[in-house]
């Protein structure tokens, strides 16, 4: 399958000492990675640096078969789209206008829409069961209403590669389940996917591979089945874990509790 994304030796940081400390990765189209760790280690500096959004790093990224640095943005921006973990202000606009804006790399001179935008984006809506958002206006929507519509935005760009900050933060689990489903369906029809989790039950039901990241460090990688594992899920977290089999063959991993 396609290579989407590779980085070599990534060390990138913000202050005098670096956050990533040489992460190694690979995302080839067909794949959803989850990138799970604990708080602050370093999961959003490093779809972060993969944009180039950082204010120094070293090693290399690229982005399908170029080196990041080469690309033209607006290029780069009609094959890899970004759904941040932060809402962005959206008063002032509807939903299906906050979706359309993931047209822009698409659009011709005049930035005007077309017809198949406006299909395509409510389609996407559709598909994502928020279609009653089209017409709402930004500022009457709830946190999990937004990060729906940001999801929405993502998708309708088309991109090869799709990089996801927190996804189903504040969605309630029936819409959790549904957008990563949803860009799940997409993995399997060829997009390329990474996605930082925090829950790792989801990473386990959607994910194809997992990326464990601990201190700026990569700890494992690889097949979700292989490498998501309680001994390694401790080591990451720092505290015990259980795992046990559901009825459906499914795994399911609980923090020990006392
Ligand atoms: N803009 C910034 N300027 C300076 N330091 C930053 C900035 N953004 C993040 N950091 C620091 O970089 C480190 C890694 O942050 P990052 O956001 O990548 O962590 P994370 O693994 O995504 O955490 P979380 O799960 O809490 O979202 C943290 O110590 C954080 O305080």
């Amino acid at each position: 399958m396609t290579l989407l994304l590779e980085t070599q030796g990534l060390v990138a940081g913000y202050g005098p000492s670096p956050v990533l400390q040489g992460v190694d990765c690979s995302v080839r189209a067909g794949e959803l990675w989850a990138v799970l760790g604990p708080n602050g280690t370093g999961k959003s500096t490093l779809l972060r640096a993969v944009l180039g959004a950082l204010p120094w790093m070293r090693g290399t990224v690229r982005l399908l078969g170029q080196e990041r640095s080469a690309w033209e943005p607006r290029e780069l921006a009609r094959r890899v789209a970004w759904v941040p973990q932060l809402f962005e202000p959206a008063e002032g606009f509807s939903g299906l206008e906050l979706v359309l804006m993931g047209r822009s790399p698409h659009l011709g001179l005049w930035g005007l829409t077309s017809e198949r935008d406006a299909a395509l984006a409510r389609t996407v809506l559709e598909e994502l069961g928020v279609a009653h958002l089209a017409d709402r206006p930004g500022e009457a929507m709830s946190g999990g209403e937004r990060r729906m519509l940001l999801l929405a935005r993502g998708l309708v760009q088309e991109p090869s590669l799709l990089l996801l900050d927190e996804p189903t933060a504040f969605l309630d689990v029936a819409h959790q389940v549904s957008s990563l489903a949803r860009v799940r369906a997409r993995v399997e029809a060829g997009l390329g996917a990474v996605a930082v989790l925090h829950d790792v039950n989801m990473a386990a039901a959607f994910a194809t591979h997992v990326l464990l990241m601990r201190d700026g460090r990569v700890l494992a990688q690889g097949p979700v089945d292989t490498v998501l594992e309680r001994e390694r899920l401790e080591a990451l977290y720092g505290l015990p874990m259980e795992m046990a089999l559901a009825p459906s063959g499914a795994r399911l991993f609980a923090p020990r509790a006392g």
